[in-house]
């Protein structure tokens, strides 16, 4: 195999070549400068962002090793070949990593690190045994491509946050292309006889691209962080943080869009409110802390009880609202007994005794005569006040205020 050969006096050549080393020295800038603009997303986001430090470090260690490749004297001492594969090795793996934290999923860690471990095994090889400087970087470069099509694959294959994905695997991809035609190049110049000159030329070529390919993935990476963030800054401001409802705000949002859904598809929508029977006691008798596990275990049976259509939200204290979509007044009847019946069942432990709770239900539905959401959650507080006055521990319903003939919207 051609490829095979050792380099011998042409690689001297391929290192006399300013441009080449002015291309990787700006390359070695945009992937520091990257790596540094990831690190201070990652220390501006609290910390909170593991994501970012991953690819952070991903990006420093490249930038590193373009330095490196450029002051790190050659041919290679078996030392500057450890260092400057690992630094190569480090960004895609690194990248990896981000994605698939990114996705939800453990880090492979351990098959990483074989792989990295034997990239550099036949880096080793072929530097001090073989002195074929062409296997040498055609090794990394093959590895490089695998960890970033393997990137690819993950980020398509992922159906959450499609646009942050797509964006990655754009990222990872424009590399890999770089990558690609680098490896097109040295199998061009290499089969038939090794054409040095042409090599030259065409790493220039590679180099050139390089830093462009650096700059998309960088900026790939930068936006998945930013649409990440978004995410979670909107997911915090409309989401109760201890029982994981929607919160005030939240819930009125998506209570308008389903109304709206509910409206354009002739949909019946009902509202049950309810609220735990004489909570105060249970804050006076446990403590706070107990109140708050009573509050979290009535949020779960509510959720637990609702299907994905429907949504649930606090909206203060122990008193929670559903709005169930496509439910007629009767199957909101259902859902608040369904739930009353369940609470039984219930029971969360206390330092003294386990508690019991029950709760008290007002039941409406949206009626065509309802202008906003506001009427409708009106008359299911009148129903929810009926049920405390009754006795609590029941489920009363409301279709008007004031006692007119009503017409359900279905
Ligand atoms: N533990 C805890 N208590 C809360 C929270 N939010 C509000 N509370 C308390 O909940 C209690 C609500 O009491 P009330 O509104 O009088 O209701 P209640 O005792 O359940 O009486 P009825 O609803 O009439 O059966 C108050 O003591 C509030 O301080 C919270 O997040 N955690």
């Amino acid at each position: 195999m051609t490829i095979l050969k050792p380099i011998g006096e042409e690689r001297s050549l391929l290192w006399r070549c300013m441009d080449l080393k002015l291309l990787m020295f700006i390359t070695s800038t945009v992937t520091l400068v990257i790596g540094l603009v990831l690190l201070i997303t990652w220390q501006r986001n609290q910390r909170e962002s593991e994501i970012a430090l991953y690819w952070s470090v991903g990006f420093c260690i490249t930038g590193v090793a373009w330095a490196m490749v450029i002051l790190v004297p050659h041919p290679y001492s078996a030392f500057s070949t450890v260092l400057v594969s690992t630094g190569f090795l480090a960004a895609p793996m690194f990248i990896l990593a981000g994605v698939f934290v990114r996705g939800g999923t453990a880090v492979p860690w351990r098959l990483m690190m074989v792989a990295c471990g034997l990239c550099i095994f036949v880096q080793l090889w072929y530097t001090l045994v073989a002195n074929s400087e062409l296997v040498r970087v055609l090794n990394l470069t093959v590895f490089n491509l695998v960890f970033h099509l393997i990137a690819v694959y993950l980020c398509l294959r992922s159906t959450a946050d499609r646009v942050g994905n797509i964006m990655l695997a754009m990222g990872s991809l424009s590399i890999a292309a770089v990558l690609v035609f680098r490896i097109y190049l040295i199998a061009k110049n290499t089969t038939g006889g090794l054409d040095a000159e042409a090599l030259v030329r065409d790493e220039v070529l590679v180099f050139l691209f390089m830093p462009s390919a650096m700059v998309v993935e960088g900026l790939a990476c930068l936006g998945a962080i930013l649409l990440d963030l978004i995410g979670r800054l909107t997911y915090q401001a409309s989401t109760d943080p201890m029982t994981g409802c929607l919160n005030r705000r939240g819930f009125e949002d998506a209570a308008t869009n389903n109304i709206a859904i509910a409206k354009r598809h002739a949909l019946p929508i009902s509202a049950v409110i309810c609220d735990i029977d004489y909570f105060k006691r249970i804050n006076d008798h446990h403590g706070h802390s107990i109140g708050d596990d009573v509050i979290k275990a009535f949020a779960g049976v509510l959720k637990d009880s609702a299907r994905d259509a429907d949504i649930v939200g606090r909206m203060g204290g122990e008193e929670f609202l559903i709005l169930l979509l496509g439910c007629s007044m009767n199957d909101g009847i259902e859902y608040a007994e369904r739930i009353r019946r369940r609470l039984r069942d219930i029971h969360v432990p206390s330092l003294s005794r386990s508690i019991n709770m029950t709760a008290s239900f007002g039941v409406t539905e949206f009626l065509v005569d309802d202008e906003s959401l506001e009427s409708m959650f009106r008359r299911a507080d009148r129903a929810l006040y009926r049920a405390k006055d009754a006795g609590r521990d029941r489920v009363e319903t409301c279709l008007s205020i004031r006692g007119d003939v009503v017409v359900p919207v279905v």
